[in-house]
């Protein structure tokens, strides 16, 4: 499992592996520095590169040091170090007494500023070890100019460890790789510090197992199997068996993301979907609208089952739609609540004392979200973990989509890291919010049907982009079926 911890919690479990097991902090840092060596060299960088080991005064700058020396003793041809400035916290201080009696290269950024800024100019990799999880707030004047030089030189490839320098910082480090050591690091996984880090990786080291547990707050994920147990698609289940869910989407001139995420929810297990649109468009959509049962809203009132529903795409912004919504709420306990229907759910809880419950999800978007929260979309990409209490006061699921999308149940947290631009096109978000209304009849926990839904959406998108380059959200719907049956969400063989 691929657990994500806090900064200020990794640096918990450095101290924790420290006490409770009396592993000094120079071994870690050596196993650190070999970790990342291997995979600098493995996968970035020949011997022939030059290289240039950027170290601040803190242990960060000591995991530089190490994959010098271990850079110097395989024999690469152009290493320098620079240090910040002399005056090193312990370990560093060792690690550099070793680079100096070797006879690496060796400057002072704080004495010989010029010659340091040329010989960055002139390096094809520059590995940043000036701050790591020992970072606070902004940037110090003196970090901040090497950051500001650096980020601006052309042909230069950054490789940070652990984390950025500056990360918290609107003029932060911009680099091409960042390898976190020991255990993930949740910062960097959000969605405005997620930019500054290019290919994230991970190295390990002997952080033990139920330290990373105690201390983690949620999952990576990529693929379903931690949650696969919940499943339940029998071979012997007929239409009737996998879910009848009701979609309620569409306005006038909003057909499409009526279509479009009905349609989304076809592609899943499930079994019948029934289309509930206004008397203004029935008579328009009933003719396009295929293998989707189209129904008035004003039929409601003769539907007391759905196993899901969908409320919101296209679905416009009236006060009717307010009170549509409050209905659907008392009347059914599962679905999804996306698009225009979170701007109604959101006057609904401003009006009045509205109970959520474990079977909603909401697919907010990061603007809607912010509507949502009260709150800015700056504060929500620079710390999506407000969402919690939302999500705790309500007992829901929430999806906060973006590049990196986090999701969100009271005591449950997952990060699905897309970067993946293609799928940011307009109408995936329905197709994104059909899937996951077709996976809860499918799946137990809203949590588990939240998380596949959005890993078998990142899943089409990449197998779409394979096959026909950049595309549009309908040829996604056509890539729904075959990248859930990929991912594992398949027919069971034995009844369960
Ligand atoms: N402690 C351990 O057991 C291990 C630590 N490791 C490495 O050590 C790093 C953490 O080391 P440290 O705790 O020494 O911290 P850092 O090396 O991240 O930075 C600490 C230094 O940064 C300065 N600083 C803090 N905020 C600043 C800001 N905003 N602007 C400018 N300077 C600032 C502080 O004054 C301090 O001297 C990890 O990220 C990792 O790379 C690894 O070697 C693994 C083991
Ligand atoms: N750069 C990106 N990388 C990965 N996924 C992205 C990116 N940009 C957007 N997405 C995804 O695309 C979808 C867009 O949804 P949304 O904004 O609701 O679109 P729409 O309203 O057009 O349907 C979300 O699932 C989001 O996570
Ligand atoms: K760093």
């Amino acid at each position: 499992m691929k657990h994500i911890v806090s900064m200020d919690s990794a640096a918990l479990i450095d101290s924790g592996v420290q006490q409770n097991y009396g592993i000094p902090a120079i071994i870690l840092m050596e196993q650190a520095g070999t970790a990342l060596s291997e995979l600098f060299f493995d996968k970035f960088c020949s011997a022939s590169d030059s290289v240039v080991f950027l170290c601040g005064t803190g242990n960060n700058g000591g995991d530089a040091m190490v994959m010098a020396r271990n850079a110097f003793f395989k024999g690469f041809s152009s290493i320098k170090v620079i240090i910040t400035k002399e005056s090193l916290r312990d370990i560093p201080a060792i690690q550099l007494d070793i680079i100096r009696s070797l006879g690496i290269d060796t400057y002072v950024w704080e004495n010989d500023r010029s010659i340091c800024e040329e010989i960055c100019s002139k390096a094809d990799w520059i590995v940043e070890g000036l701050l790591g999880i020992g970072q606070k707030s902004e940037l110090r004047q003196d970090i901040k100019s090497i950051v500001s030089f650096i980020n601006n030189l052309d042909d230069i490839r950054i490789f940070s460890i652990d984390v950025p320098a500056g990360i918290y910082d609107d003029y932060g480090l911009i680099a091409d790789v960042t390898v976190n050591v020991g255990v993930y690091k949740q910062e960097c996984f959000f969605p405005s510090y997620r930019k500054r880090c290019g290919d994230i990786h991970l190295v390990e080291i002997s952080f033990p197992p139920e330290l990373i547990k105690r201390q983690s707050s949620g999952l990576l994920i990529e693929d379903i199997s931690v949650f696969s147990d919940e499943l339940n698609i029998s071979r012997y289940s007929h239409k009737g068996d996998r879910g009848r869910i009701g979609v309620f989407a569409g306005s006038a001139g909003m057909l499409g993301a009526a279509l479009l995420s009905g349609k989304s929810v076809l592609r899943t297990p499930s079994g019948y979907v029934y289309l509930f649109v206004g008397n203004d468009i029935f008579e328009q959509i009933y003719p396009i609208a295929g293998p989707l049962v189209v129904k008035k809203e004003s039929d409601l009132q003769s539907f007391d089952f759905m196993d899901s529903v969908l409320v919101g795409p296209g679905w416009g912004r009236c006060e009717n739609r307010v009170l549509l919504l409050s209905s659907i709420l008392k009347k059914f306990d599962k679905g999804v609540i996306d698009a225009d229907a979170i701007y109604s759910l959101k006057l609904l809880i401003d009006k009045e004392d509205v109970s959520l419950g474990t079977g909603w999800v909401l697919t907010p978007h990061i603007g809607e979200c912010a509507f949502l929260l009260n709150t800015t979309v700056d504060k929500l990409l620079k710390n999506p973990l407000i969402c919690q209490d939302f999500v705790n006061r309500h007992s829901c699921t929430l999806v906060l989509k973006s590049h990196v999308t986090w999701i969100f149940s009271p005591g449950n947290i997952a990060v699905y890291d897309g970067c993946f631009s293609p799928l940011g096109t307009a109408g995936s978000g329905d197709v994104l919010a059909g899937l996951i209304a077709g996976l809860l009849t499918a799946y137990t926990s809203s949590f588990s049907a939240a998380c596949a839904g959005v890993i078998a959406h990142a899943n089409a998108a990449k197998l779409l982009y394979k096959d026909k380059g950049w595309f549009s959200s309908d040829m996604l719907v056509d890539y729904i079926g075959l990248s859930l049956k990929e991912i594992g969400i398949e027919i069971y063989e034995r009844e369960r």
